[in-house]
């Protein structure tokens, strides 16, 4: 069996009314895999996640998820899959072992079977504590972690999260991920998710999928999409305007890429740890010296805006 457990050839959606929401796209998944796919809004993100699960039929293209094509046989993908939407509703008067339970019974699990996966739920998404109060006092974290506790029950290949961590405070989130990356490699669970926070994405994810007006416009690990995309940043101070202007004249001729603010200069390279001794050896050969020298690497948010920007073009 191939280890591809997501395979999208040519998916699209037009909604009534016209809207093409998602044009022509082809990707995989491996099994495993964490895969995060980011776009801006509107891009087409939802859209895709809910084809994937089944919830809204494609107008065109094909989809196999654990073996099985979505058109021909949705009932067996639902049962391999896990899927947490945006405002799933949940009713408030139940605790959170309830939920629980309710979920495995209606995936046919016996009282018994419902409630030792109860017990190791809420135990794997660290709610032990407050596994027997209401679900409607739970803080925000509390409610998105009994979410992903619902989805497991029935022990998914997959798992499908949009926007997971969406409204949570800095901590709650830190929170979440580790969860999510601990179902991830302890237990071997393909992760899809949509998100808006970049920067956590390229902590976890394997691969990256970028999707903007229903397109597929990068699709690659975290680290290539930075370095094949982005530049590194030199950025270098001077003492006055003057010695700024010198520097501004040596360095052009070897790295045009520059722009200059008050007595700083910037400059964008590929290869910083190549380009840095040429600008010092060609600075110094004019008798200027920098006051301050550093040097950043591009984030996946940098990464994303110039994606995102090319393909304005
Ligand atoms: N049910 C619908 N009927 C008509 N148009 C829709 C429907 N759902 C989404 N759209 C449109 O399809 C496009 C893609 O929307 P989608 O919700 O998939 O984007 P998204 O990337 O998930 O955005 P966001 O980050 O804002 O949730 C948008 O133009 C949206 O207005």
């Amino acid at each position: 069996m191939s280890n591809k457990i997501i395979k999208v050839s040519q998916l699209s959606k037009t909604y009534k009314g016209g809207v093409e929401a998602v044009k022509n796209i082809s990707f995989n998944v491996k099994e495993g895999e964490f895969f995060a796919f980011l776009g801006p809004n509107g891009a087409g993100k939802s859209t895709t996640i809910k084809m994937l699960t089944t919830l809204t039929r494609p107008t065109s293209g094909e989809v196999e998820i654990a073996g099985y094509d979505l058109l021909r046989q949705p009932d067996k993908i639902r049962l391999k899959i896990g899927v947490a939407l945006q405002n799933t509703a949940i009713d408030p008067t139940l605790t959170g072992r309830e939920l629980i339970r309710l979920q495995g019974r209606l995936f046919g699990f016996s009282k018994a079977e419902s409630n030792n996966r109860a017990n190791e739920l809420v135990e794997l998404v660290g709610l032990t504590e407050d596994a027997d109060r209401a679900c409607g006092k739970y803080s925000g974290g509390m409610q998105r972690r009994l979410d992903l506790a619902i989805t497991l029950v029935h022990r998914p290949k997959v798992l499908f999260l949009d926007e997971p961590t969406v409204g949570l405070d800095p901590a709650s989130r830190i929170d979440l991920w580790e969860e999510i990356k601990k179902l991830n490699r302890e237990y071997g669970t393909t992760i899809f998710l949509t998100t808006q926070y970049l920067e956590e994405a390229d902590q976890v994810a394997d691969r990256v999928g970028i999707i903007k007006n229903g397109e597929i416009v990068a699709l690659e690990n975290p680290q290539s999409l930075k370095n094949s995309l982005a530049l590194d940043k030199i950025q270098m101070s001077f003492s006055s305007m003057e010695e700024k202007e010198k520097a501004k004249l040596a360095v052009i001729k070897i790295a045009p890429n520059l722009e200059s603010v008050e007595t700083m200069i910037k400059v964008y390279v590929q290869k910083s740890q190549k380009v840095l001794p040429e600008i010092i050896r060609i600075l110094a050969e004019a008798y200027v010296f920098p006051e301050d020298i550093s040097i950043s690497s591009p984030t996946l948010d940098d990464v994303f805006l110039q994606v995102i920007r090319n393909k304005n073009n």
